[in-house]
């Protein structure tokens, strides 16, 4: 019989997760905090719990992926939440991203009770995520890792574990620091080029052909360049990524100038309304700040 697994969050990463999981034979009990997203699962198999608490009721393991901080401790302390039916040898994988101390909570209540706990937020976006290639940023029990690995031969291209609860949070927050600072001097480019009156697709070609050449650059420049921003990685999560690698950094006192400046484009463009755009909106911002000089 196949196994049955709990998956909570069906946003725009965790609906492409579970689609997978259900394709490749997994018996799914999804939950989503606006319930008619679990909809479009069930026509393709899913069972639905109606309640955090439900699925892990029902289920050895459950993974959630959910937006920040907040809704991560929200679905496991809340009522009706993860924690009250947490028992021994349950397994709770929490694939979002987050920062260390939200992580370390969640690790201590699940295992307080006697369950496992493994960290393991992704690299990669909407299409990497539809099409199995995340990369994984395990970190915590390694028996749950274990375990966990057939759902990750599934969901990516490669699972790293990396140690204890914190480790995962830690590599994905640097590497979102760098992609959203990327994005930001990306984004400046394309408008000096333009403002110098050069051709936004030609600088794009160049780049493809030299030394900073890169998948990000490639899948988002010519979206960029026609103003399409539909969400794949929506820009608010991309300023909490930079606004939770910065405390990362504070906490150890490690400078980051250029991080600290494309944290303030990021919420310049959530103040102008950009934040459930894609985060390549943050070319929106510089095209205005140059409007405004
Ligand atoms: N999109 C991407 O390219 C990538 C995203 N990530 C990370 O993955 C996570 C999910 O991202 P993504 O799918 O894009 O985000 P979405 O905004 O599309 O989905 C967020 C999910 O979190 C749920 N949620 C939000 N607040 C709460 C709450 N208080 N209680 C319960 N559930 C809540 C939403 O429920 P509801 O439907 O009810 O709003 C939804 O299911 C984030 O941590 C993000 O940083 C990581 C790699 C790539
Ligand atoms: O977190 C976003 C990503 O593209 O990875």
């Amino acid at each position: 019989m196949a196994m049955e697994v709990g998956f909570l969050g069906l946003g725009i990463m965790g609906k492409a997760m579970a689609t997978n999981l259900l394709r490749k034979g997994f018996k799914l009990t999804v939950w989503n905090r606006t319930l008619s997203k679990c909809d479009e699962l069930v026509e393709i198999g899913a069972s639905v719990g109606e309640t955090p608490a439900a699925v892990v009721k029902k289920c050895k393991y459950t993974i959630a992926m959910l937006s920040d901080p907040s809704a991560a401790l929200s679905v496991v302390f809340d009522t009706d939440g993860v924690l009250e039916q947490i028992v021994s040898g349950k397994g709770y994988i929490d694939m979002s991203t987050v920062d260390v101390d939200t992580s370390s909570k969640i690790s201590e209540a699940i295992t307080s009770r006697g369950g496992y706990f493994l960290e393991a937020p992704v690299s990669g976006s909407k299409k990497p995520a539809e099409d199995g290639q995340l990369v994984i940023l395990a970190a915590g029990e390694k028996a749950l890792y274990e375990e966990a690995i057939p759902f990750f031969d599934v969901l990516g291209k490669k699972s790293f574990f990396l140690g204890q609860v914190g480790n995962g949070a830690k590599m994905k927050l640097v590497v979102n620091m760098i992609m959203g600072s990327m994005m930001n001097a990306f984004s400046e480019g394309l408008v000096l080029a333009d403002r110098s009156g050069l051709d936004s697709k030609t600088l794009l070609d160049v780049l493809d052909l030299g030394a900073i050449a890169n998948p990000m650059f490639k899948l988002k420049g010519p979206t960029m360049i026609q103003n399409n921003y539909s969400p794949a990685f929506p820009l608010k999560h991309q300023q909490k990524d930079m606004r939770l690698a910065l405390a990362q950094g504070d906490a150890i006192s490690v400078s980051m100038p250029v991080a600290a400046a494309a944290n303030e484009a990021f919420k310049k463009a959530k103040s102008m309304g950009l934040g459930d755009l894609d985060f390549s909106a943050v070319y929106e911002t510089v095209k205005h700040l140059q409007h405004s000089s």
